[in-house]
């Protein structure tokens, strides 16, 4: 028999064990089928379950392996470079020379001048100093799951220090910086890491020129601050590629326009050689003025201290010290106070914004809007000013008493009928009109009285554009003078002030009197505050604003009438304490005040018309004893012409006082016999209150207008025996000075004030006349003939163009 295909055995043991084992196989068969059974039976209950399985199996295999795949192929790329010294090693398949590769070769090239960093790398174990070679690491950082504010409890900031240099100095100058930085820096080490340094030819432009490094200090919010320190060159050097780099980002259009936003702060300081390139103009130190303006622009104006430029063949150690100094204290303000402050509308324009024309400096009588020609160009621009002139809050009837609002706190006549004595008020409230208004046009009220201000001239001196015709007459450079009243109220509503209609007028004081010590201190710290505020504006130049934050001279004019504080002895006192010089203006209502008044370096009155019925209509005078007052303060002024240097100001406006009156100056110069007489054309504020009160641009002189006026009066002068000539002239601000031959010596004019021998003669305290303080010789440029501006200065015109002065 076949088993299975086998031939059955005759012998009994073999068929027992064939018929054993087909027994088996037919048990197994039955238990197989009924295995099948079983899982059929499982596969239709759980066969949706199961295909879902083997679907996501599938799936996490094939990312596993793609995964893999991915990694492998990015390996080669270019890490991410940390911030420090050295140069990002490219992968091979980079063939094309890229900037990163062009500034590694230059590094090769340049390998045999790394001595200075072996030094600092001693100094500063923590600082990278040399370019190293080999493949770069790539570092994990920790990311800061702190809420922010817990964030900025460790925030600090790292100051870098970029060079770049061809002959070694700017290299040499920078490496002592960093020593510098270091000493002067170690007692801040909460809020600021050591500083490290860069050579900008070695450095990828990509790690710090794009955006700001990131951090790699776990638990810490990092902020960097650039130093950068470049010497300039009219031939091709690495500097080109660099503000091609800035220039390019800057442009591109992927990216933010200011990348760098994220610096805590950045500053300049350029070497150049004047012997070569003896003005900006004609290039001195034209790349880092570049490079400073580029970094405005890429920072968002995080220019944290002014551009500091310096000659290597005479100032640049001086320069550079004042910078350093300047930028040290910026630094720490900044870590102490977490941002660079205010800032300034305007700073990091491409265009230099001409923020100056909004707010231009006023004086009691004067109103110092000089460029009269342009009347089309200045309404445009008054008009799209974010802020409102006073003029403007005021109502528009020729009349002073119908201006709308706010109304003026005019005690003069309340004050007869009160029978109830009441406690003295503040002159303006915090809460009051005015005090709003004066804030908005930017002046800081100090208490409840005074105000400081800095004028338009403090600011173009700071960029190196020219000073008042103060500096042309006296000496007194306008970024070193402050400009303050302990007064706010005056008894004038004259037709051409700018802020009638909201200031506060009287006849007499009857409000609450702050003491000279609060005015001094809180003029002195609003008038810093508001030149820092002028660090990051483009054109400051370190060195003058270096020099502005010592305060030198006092305007004490303003708006309002100082001599009307009670204590303006004691305030005037505690400027020349500080060797502030003092420069009052009053408005000839005052005399009482006027008699009592001790030393100050000059003394002005406004005399704003020759005859009192002129007076009546362009000054508008509360008192009704008007000219008598005036008259009475001639005499004064007379008596103390031996004492102190005395100024008429004349403040002259077409159709109101210059036609026919002359004469009636010449006289009243004759009662008053003034050590000068200063004669400036009145400027048109150009609106609604100006043009209520009567004025147009008819109104305003032409310089030819001012100039034809002196010589008729210098001749009427001349023929009552006074002796008295044309001295010098500001024709920028429509300006001319006509003085006492007093101040005429040896064949010169001697108007400018030595101010050193001014403290001399106080603190000695003997009497001494204005002769004892007389300065050198006017400069040549600042005399009757020769225009009056500085050529040291660069004239610009509204847009930051360079401007030719045109001469009689
Ligand atoms: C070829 C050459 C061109 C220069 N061009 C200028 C220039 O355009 N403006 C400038 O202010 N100084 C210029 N300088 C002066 C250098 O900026 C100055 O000497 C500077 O200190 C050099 O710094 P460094 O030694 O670090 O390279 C030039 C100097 C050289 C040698
Ligand atoms: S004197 Fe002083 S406050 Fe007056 S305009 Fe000149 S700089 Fe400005």
């Amino acid at each position: 028999m076949e088993v299975f295909g086998r031939p059955a055995s005759g012998s009994k043991d073999r068929g027992i064990l064939i018929y054993g084992m087909w027994i088996a196989l037919l048990a197994d068969q039955i238990h197989l089928t009924s295995g099948i059974a079983f899982i059929l039976d499982q596969w239709h209950e759980y066969r949706y379950f199961l295909l879902l399985a083997a679907v996501l199996l599938g799936l996490a295999v094939f990312m596993h392996f793609d995964n893999r795949l991915r990694r492998e192929r990015l390996t080669p790329s270019p890490a991410a470079s940390t911030p420090e010294y050295g140069t990002v090693e490219k992968p091979g398949w980079l063939n094309e020379k890229s900037k990163s590769t062009i500034l590694a070769e230059r590094e090769d090239e340049r390998s045999e001048k790394a001595e200075p960093y072996e030094n600092v790398a001693m100094q500063f174990p923590n600082v990278s100093v040399r370019p190293r070679p080999g493949p770069k690491r790539v570092t994990g950082s920790k990311v800061d799951r702190k809420p922010k504010s817990e964030r900025s409890a460790h925030r600090r900031i790292q100051p870098l220090v970029f060079f770049s240099s061809l002959t070694g100095t700017t290299e040499i100058r920078a490496l002592a910086l960093l020593n510098e930085l270091h000493t002067l820096l170690k007692d801040h080490s909460s809020t600021v890491l050591e500083p490290q340094i860069h050579d900008l030819s070695y450095i990828d432009y990509d790690d710090f020129y794009v955006t700001p490094p990131k951090s790699h200090q776990i638990d810490q919010h990092v902020q960097y601050f650039y130093l950068l320190m470049l010497p300039s060159y009219n031939i091709d050097t690495t500097l080109d590629t660099f503000l091609a780099h800035l220039q390019e980002t800057h442009n591109d259009f992927r990216i933010d326009t200011a990348p760098l936003s994220g610096l805590a702060g950045y500053s300049v300081f350029g070497f150049g050689d004047k012997e070569g390139w003896s003005t900006e103009k004609e290039g001195f130190c034209s790349q880092a003025i570049e490079v400073d303006k580029w970094m405005a622009k890429l920072t968002g104006r995080k220019r944290a201290y002014p551009l500091g430029l310096g000659d290597v063949k005479s100032d640049s150690e001086r320069r550079l010290g004042e910078w350093r100094d300047g930028v040290v204290k910026a630094l720490l303000d900044i870590a102490a106070n977490g941002g660079l402050g205010e800032g300034v509308a305007g700073s990091g324009d491409a265009v230099e914004s001409e923020e100056e024309d909004a707010d231009e400096a006023a004086e009691p009588g004067t109103v110092l809007k000089v460029e009269a020609r342009r009347p089309a160009k200045r309404k445009r621009q008054q008009k799209n000013s974010p802020v409102d002139d006073l003029e403007d809050l005021g109502g528009k009837s020729g009349d002073a008493s119908e201006f709308r609002s706010p109304l003026p706190i005019d005690f003069t006549t309340s004050s007869l009928t009160s029978t109830t004595p009441q406690a003295p008020k503040a002159m303006v409230p915090v809460s009051s009109p005015t005090h709003a208004a004066l804030t908005k046009q930017g002046y800081t009220i100090i208490g409840t009285h005074s105000g400081v201000k800095i004028c338009r001239w403090t600011k173009s001196a700071l960029r190196g554009r020219g000073s008042c015709y103060k500096f042309s007459f006296y000496g007194i450079k306008s970024h070193l003078c402050m400009e303050t009243t302990p007064s706010l109220s005056c008894s004038n509503k004259c037709v051409f002030c700018w802020r009638h209609g909201t200031n506060p007028v009287g006849t007499t004081w009857r409000w609450q009197v702050d003491p000279p010590e609060m005015i001094f201190d809180g003029a002195k710290e609003g008038h810093y505050k508001k030149i820092k505020m002028m660090r990051g504006v483009p054109g400051v130049r370190a060195e003058r604003f270096q020099e502005a934050m010592k305060i030198r001279h006092c305007a004490l004019s303003l708006v309002g009438e100082p001599i009307f504080y009670p204590h303006i002895n004691e305030f005037v006192a505690m400027l020349h304490r500080e060797h502030i010089s003092s420069f009052l203006v009053c408005n000839a209502q005052h005399p009482d005040q006027l008699a009592t008044l001790k030393s100050v370096t000059q003394l002005y009155v406004s005399i704003d018309a020759s005859n009192a019925e002129s007076l009546r209509k362009i000054d508008r005078p509360l008192h009704r004893d008007y000219w008598q007052r005036l008259l009475r303060c001639l005499d004064i002024l007379r008596e103390k012409r031996f004492r102190m240097r005395t100024v008429f100001r004349l403040t002259l406006v077409k159709g109101f006082n210059i036609d026919d009156e002359v004469e009636g100056y010449a006289d009243l110069v004759a009662l008053g016999l003034p050590c000068f007489v200063e004669i400036k054309g009145v400027t048109y504020c150009g609106n609604s209150s100006s043009a209520g009160a009567g004025l147009t641009m008819q109104n305003v002189p032409f310089y030819d207008e001012i100039t034809t006026f002196v010589e008729v009066l210098n001749a009427a002068l001349e023929r009552r025996g006074l002796e008295y000539g044309i001295a010098a002239e500001h024709a920028h601000s429509c300006c001319v000075l006509v003085a006492s031959k007093r101040f005429y010596v040896e064949e010169k004019w001697h108007t400018i004030i030595d101010y050193e021998k001014f403290f001399e003669c106080l603190e000695s305290g003997k009497d001494f006349s204005p002769e004892d303080y007389m300065g050198p010789p006017t400069p040549e440029w600042a005399t009757w003939g020769n225009g009056g501006f500085d050529p040291a200065d660069e004239r610009v015109d509204r847009k930051g163009k360079p401007k030719v002065e045109k001469l009689r």
